[in-house]
């Protein structure tokens, strides 16, 4: 049975599906040396943002298959050091979307009327109506930078609220913003114009430190700061400095640099600051929601079922594996065939995807044809996850090319793989949505489902050649399940493609290589 290690707390909800298909330890609070210690026990981790999943556990790690992070941000994972290992790293993009945004508007209106404060001093005996005089939200402008998805439901309460929107985030249109009730502007103008700035933005190197003593210099002395996505995005020092000196009025903070926040200049702030200990995902509803989310796609992958939230499979959505699924399929078994075919070191694997496959959406049938590719050298060991890694690695050079024209088949995809060797090309479709077909082998028509065992030859066509053919592999007591020929002209150049019971006995593909009129034979295990 396979073994999973929940590192930080989650829903026991969680707990249940994975229990359905492993054995469950739930350790947390594991210093490092304790987790790479016995990270090599375990099939898959599953965390919250308190591990730290670094390149030495990963590197310690032997037979892990999946890192689940049951909530959204996956930085404090070595992303790349999993993906080279071939781990896969998923995480659940929208189950805490609402607690999230919930806690940044609670964070904004907390602020505007020193709730916190206000609650403390009156909890201490006191009742002072004059130090929490505060600011109202109505008519005023919230910058949200980072309108995806916590930062669109922020942008869409805030309207309600009668708040009007700014919004800056490189990566979406004007006509989406406008959907939201949000008017793009630029950074600079963001900062300059509002009245409350909220961030919802990833932290990467473009976003680190992107609230600084340079940008706070461009706010309004009314201006609050509501950060509930990422600690590092705002200096914090330069964030201490400008409260003090009056240069903003105030910030509401969930995550910080380093957590759990130690000694620091913000705790001394008194009300024009609000601090939470990273609680925007701590809803009963969105833990919920993050560990059912992950747990169900840990177990998937545990039973060899691919993920839907998979953040190092380049393209693979959930919606868009349901889309393909029958088509990555097709898509390794040409890339294992095309690579036996070729046999030696393949140096170039042409995709090309045709008809309704000649979609940007596609891009994960390359990766999977890839995976077919290198099979035969890294069995297990290639996934989806590191094969294009792999590729790279071995100085496979892969040329995608579309062909939306092509419609022999509804979607059709094409490899060609040129090597030490040769070149060898297949070409495959589904037919009935569902059943793989040969469709092409070097060139020549065939149409045949592709079986475990098989056997291709590139002859003459003439008579006779099948009748020796079938004779040697019967005096072998190989049987033939099925055989077809296909050929572009009469009496020219042909191609066998026949499925056989058993694998090849050795020795006897050279042969069949002597048999007149034979051209050359492959053997091929799918
Ligand atoms: N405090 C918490 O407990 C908590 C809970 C959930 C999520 N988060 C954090 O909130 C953040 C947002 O999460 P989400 O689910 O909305 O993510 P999302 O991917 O849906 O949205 C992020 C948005 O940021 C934009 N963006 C990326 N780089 C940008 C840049 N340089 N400038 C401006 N915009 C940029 C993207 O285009 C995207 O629209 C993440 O950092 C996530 O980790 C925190
Ligand atoms: O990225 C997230 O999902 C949030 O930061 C929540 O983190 P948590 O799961 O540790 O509460």
């Amino acid at each position: 049975m396979s073994k999973v290690l929940v590192s930080d707390p989650i829903d026991q909800a969680g707990i249940d599906i994975l229990s359905q298909v492993a054995t469950v330890d739930v350790k947390t609070n594991l210093k490092p040396a304790e987790l790479i210690e016995i990270i090599g026990e375990y099939d898959a981790l599953m965390i919250r943002s308190g591990t730290r999943v670094t390149q030495e556990i990963i590197e310690a790690s032997t037979q892990l298959k999946i890192i689940g992070r049951a909530g959204v941000g996956v930085d404090n994972v070595d992303v790349p050091a999993a993906t080279r290992k071939g781990i896969v790293v998923v995480n659940s993009p929208e189950g805490n979307t609402i607690a999230a945004a919930e806690h940044a508007l609670a964070m904004m209106l907390s602020l505007s009327r020193h709730i916190p404060d206000a609650n403390a001093s009156v909890k201490r005996g006191e009742w002072d109506r004059k130090t929490f005089v505060g600011a109202e939200v109505y008519k005023k402008t919230l910058g949200i930078v980072g309108l995806g998805k916590i930062g669109s439901h922020v942008a869409h309460v805030a309207k309600a609220m009668g708040m009007k929107l700014l919004a800056y985030d490189p990566f979406i249109s004007t006509e989406r913003a406008e959907q939201i009730g949000c008017q793009l502007v630029e950074l600079d103008l963001l900062f300059q114009q509002a009245d409350y700035i909220t961030l919802h933005i990833p932290k990467t190197p473009e976003t680190a430190n992107l609230i600084n003593a340079k940008t706070l210099a461009k706010m309004k002395p009314t201006t609050r700061i509501i950060n509930c996505a990422r600690g590092g995005i705002i200096d914090e020092a330069a964030l201490a400095a400008a409260i003090k000196e009056g240069k903003i009025a105030g910030a509401a903070l969930d995550v910080f640099d380093s957590e759990p926040l130690a000694e620091s200049e913000l705790r001394s702030l008194g009300k024009d600051i609000i601090l939470t200990p990273h609680l925007g995902a701590s809803t009963a509803e969105a833990q919920v929601n993050v560990a059912i989310d992950v747990a169900e796609q840990i177990r998937d992958v545990l039973l060899g079922l691919p993920a839907r939230s998979a953040v190092n499979i380049p393209g693979l959505g959930p919606d868009i594996l349901e889309e393909l699924k029958p088509y990555m399929q097709l898509a390794e078994t040409l890339g294992n065939l095309v690579g036996q075919l070729a046999g030696g070191r393949v140096e170039t694997l042409n995709v090309k995807l045709q008809g309704d496959l000649a979609t940007n959406k596609s891009q994960p049938l390359v990766v999977a044809a890839l995976k077919g590719l290198l099979y035969q050298a890294l069995r297990e060991r290639v996934n989806y996850v590191n094969a294009s890694i792999e590729a790279k690695e071995r100085g496979i050079r892969v040329i995608e090319t579309r062909d939306a024209s092509a419609r022999d088949y509804a979607g059709s995809l094409h490899l060609e793989a040129t090597g030490t060797l040769g070149t060898h090309s297949v070409t495959g479709a589904l037919l009935g949505d569902k059943e793989i077909h040969l469709t092409d082998v070097d060139g020549f028509p065939i149409n045949v489902p592709p079986s475990k065992y098989m056997l291709f030859t590139l002859h003459r066509d003439m008579p006779g050649i099948i009748g020796k053919l079938g004779s040697l592999l019967g005096s072998f007591n190989v049987n033939i399940a099925s055989m077809q020929v296909g050929r572009k002209i009469v009496r020219g150049d042909a191609v066998m493609a026949l499925s056989i019971d058993d694998p090849l006995p050795d020795g006897i593909l050279d042969e069949i290589k002597q048999v007149s009129g034979i051209r050359d034979a492959y053997t091929v295990t799918l």
